[in-house]
């Protein structure tokens, strides 16, 4: 008989239309993750900063017809990693489900498809290469009170992250080496080019608190390098999407395009902590940065596009996926440790280690 295999994939969500961008905003803004403040406070500050980001996230998703590409992109990778896990485990069905954070489809409407799957075990794998407790720990504990809620049990497995896999790297390293031939073909003679690794931001106490994300980021622009194999490459890691007024980790994605403009180097951007195009991809680095960067005259100003559906990143995906399943129930950082590298609170393997030290 084959056995079913459910693998949830978890991920951030936009809004689908104009109408849905407020809502959006408000689950993503009422997220206990994300705004840590007392929880009496949180349900109506949260609104407020929603309501108040409201205008210039809808200009932003105007761009791009008015809502987010990001569960249409999500779903083609789910259809894409299903096909790659039939091919390299034929006695087994896997089937894979999206669960989006702050949009449809909501982790309950993802638990009551799996549960109508009946699945003997279940993977969860986000699509976030760099663990934080605002996006992965969120995502699993929002799956955990869905399962909760209508009753789904099923023995679990949890991917923490996988920041410096080498399947991962090496083809994001691809991506970026095809995107660096296009633009030194561009290119004057004599211009350089330097390559900004971009990943989201985060609040600098946020990290304080022991989020490893920051470090894992770093973890992963060494892996991309080391497989890019170019001795000299001039590179940098930098920190987009700041939305709120408190200090977040730097440099700055825009700090870096300035100074690369003022020494007249061109820049090639690399999202790294998306595998996915979205708005901040197609809307904060190709037209605003953009706009910044041309309007002082950088020489040159180049992207490499995300993951998204690239078939060698479809395997790392399956690999990683096969290799959570094979592995303990728990399992953190596949950069050849097993435990949590900065042991985070909230990680689900750093959770493991202290349920078993109390047991014992
Ligand atoms: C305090 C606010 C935010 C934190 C912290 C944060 C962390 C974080 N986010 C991503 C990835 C994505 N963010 C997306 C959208 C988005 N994020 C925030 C705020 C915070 N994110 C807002 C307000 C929005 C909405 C868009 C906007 O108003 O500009 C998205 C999806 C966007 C889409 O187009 O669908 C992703 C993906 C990461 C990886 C991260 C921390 C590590
Ligand atoms: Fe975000
Ligand atoms: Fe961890």
């Amino acid at each position: 008989m084959t056995r079913r295999i459910a693998v949830v994939l978890f991920n951030l969500g936009g809004p689908d239309g104009p109408e849905a961008v407020r809502p959006f905003l408000v689950n993503l803004f009422t997220d206990p993750a994300i705004l840590r403040v007392p929880s009496f406070v949180r349900p109506w500050l949260g609104r407020l900063i929603a309501w108040r980001r409201t205008k210039a996230a809808r200009e932003n998703y105007d761009i791009l017809g008015g809502g987010s590409p990001l569960r249409e992109l999500t779903e083609q990778q789910a259809r894409a990693l299903e096909a790659a896990l039939a091919a390299k485990e034929p006695g087994s069905e896997y089937r894979c489900f999206v669960a989006m954070r702050y949009w449809h489809p909501f982790s309950d409407e993802a638990a009551r498809a799996v549960k109508a799957f009946d699945p003997a075990e279940v993977l969860l794998v986000p699509l976030y290469p760099q663990y934080s407790s605002t996006t992965t720990g969120s995502s699993i504990a929002a799956w955990h009170d869905a399962c909760a809620a209508i009753g789904l049990a099923r023995p679990t497995t949890t991917l923490c992250c996988f920041h410096s896999d080498a399947g991962f790297a090496g083809a994001t390293a691809r991506l970026v080496r095809e995107a660096q031939a296009k633009a030194r073909a561009a290119l004057p003679e004599g211009v350089k080019l330097r390559v900004l690794f971009s990943a989201h931001g985060l609040p600098e106490r946020i990290i304080k608190a022991g989020d490893p994300y920051q470090w894992q980021v770093e973890q992963t622009m060494a892996a991309v390098v080391g497989a890019m194999d170019e001795p000299g490459l001039d590179h940098v890691v930098c920190y987009q999407s700041r939305v709120t007024p408190q200090k977040w980790i730097g440099p700055s994605t825009e700090e870096e395009i300035r100074r690369a403009a003022a020494e007249k180097v061109a820049v090639l951007i690399c999202p790294i902590a998306f595998v996915s195009e979205h708005s901040e991809t197609l809307v904060e680095l190709d037209v605003e940065y953009r706009h910044i960067g041309e309007s002082l005259g950088i020489p040159g100003y180049f992207r490499v596009p995300a993951q998204n559906s690239d078939h060698a990143f479809i395997q790392s995906l399956a690999d990683l996926t096969r290799r959570a399943q094979h592995s303990a129930r728990t399992l953190c950082s596949f950069a050849g440790a097993r435990q949590c590298p900065r042991q985070h609170t909230d990680c689900p393997h750093a959770r493991a280690q202290s349920l078993a030290a109390k047991a014992a």
